[in-house]
């Protein structure tokens, strides 16, 4: 019986060298990344903990990721591979600690949030979606993961100066790996930009309309003895809400992210 055809061992030679020289290009390439981070640090002023992070700069990059990229590499591994770059070149501007609220699958959201932050990053699993927001709201240098889809209680209401400022997974397909769609909270960003999606609280009577066409639930409970709030998400500002839920409803902006950028099938 014929075994294993046996590699010529030149040409093996030849292609690991190949392969040698474009990781070391890779490599002093990030270097190289790294000299610009005390002139970013500068620049934005983001001495502070936790002030680096630009959600909608990022959104931007990751968009022209996928436009140029080509051959055999499952994007998702590309992206894999900056959000670790980006995310440790954040920290490195201004620490950060991640919590992720212990909510729903927490494996699961713990491996959206480390996909997305990599393990520069010091991590948390951290009691409730509400415990996590009071969290981000006592300040700091904190970032907040909530799981979407878990809501037992309206959580959303605790948004005070914090704000929603991404929504992950960035590449949006299905079956993709790290999945499972996640809210990224954070303090008042140093220089926010208006963010493509915003997203709103919504409190009512219980029996308060269901959205209409350009308004997403993203989650909804009751609360007292005949009350209901929903957070939800628009591209079309307050105004899209009000039409799509009627009057005499309050409605609290609560931040938003970049439009999910979707994976051709
Ligand atoms: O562009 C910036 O403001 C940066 O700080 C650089 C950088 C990056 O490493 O590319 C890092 C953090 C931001 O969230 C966005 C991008």
């Amino acid at each position: 019986m014929n075994g294993p055809a046996k590699a010529d061992p030149s040409r093996l030679a030849e292609l690991r060298a190949k392969i040698d020289a474009i990781d070391e290009s890779v490599h002093r390439l990030l270097m190289q990344r790294a000299t610009v981070i005390d002139e970013l640090i500068e620049v934005k002023g983001t001495a502070r903990n936790g002030a680096a992070f630009r959600p909608g700069r990022e959104a931007e990059m990751m968009r022209r990721l996928a436009g140029r990229h080509q051959g055999h590499l499952p994007l998702t591994a590309i992206e894999h591979l900056w959000r670790e770059i980006i995310s440790t070149f954040t920290a490195l501007q201004a620490p950060f600690a991640v919590h992720v609220a212990d909510e729903g699958d927490v494996v699961a959201a713990v491996e959206t949030a480390r996909f997305y932050f990599g393990f520069s990053v010091p991590m948390t699993i951290d009691g409730s979606s509400q415990d996590v927001i009071a969290a981000i709201e006592d300040g700091g240098d904190r970032l907040g993961i909530v799981p979407i889809g878990t809501a037992g209680r309206p959580w959303w209401q605790g948004f005070r100066s914090a704000q929603i400022v991404a929504r992950l997974p960035f590449f949006d397909a299905p079956g993709r790996p790290a999945g499972t769609p996640c809210l990224v909270v954070a303090p008042p960003l140093a220089d926010p930009v208006q963010p493509e999606v915003a997203c709103y609280c919504v409190d009512g009577l219980t029996g308060m309309a269901t959205p209409g066409d350009g308004v997403t639930v993203i989650a909804e409970a009751p609360y007292g003895a005949d009350r209901f709030s929903a957070l939800v998400a628009t591209t079309g500002g307050e105004d899209a809400v009000k039409a799509a839920m009627g009057d005499g409803l309050d409605i609290r902006p609560v931040g938003g992210y970049a439009a999910p950028f979707r994976l051709p099938s």
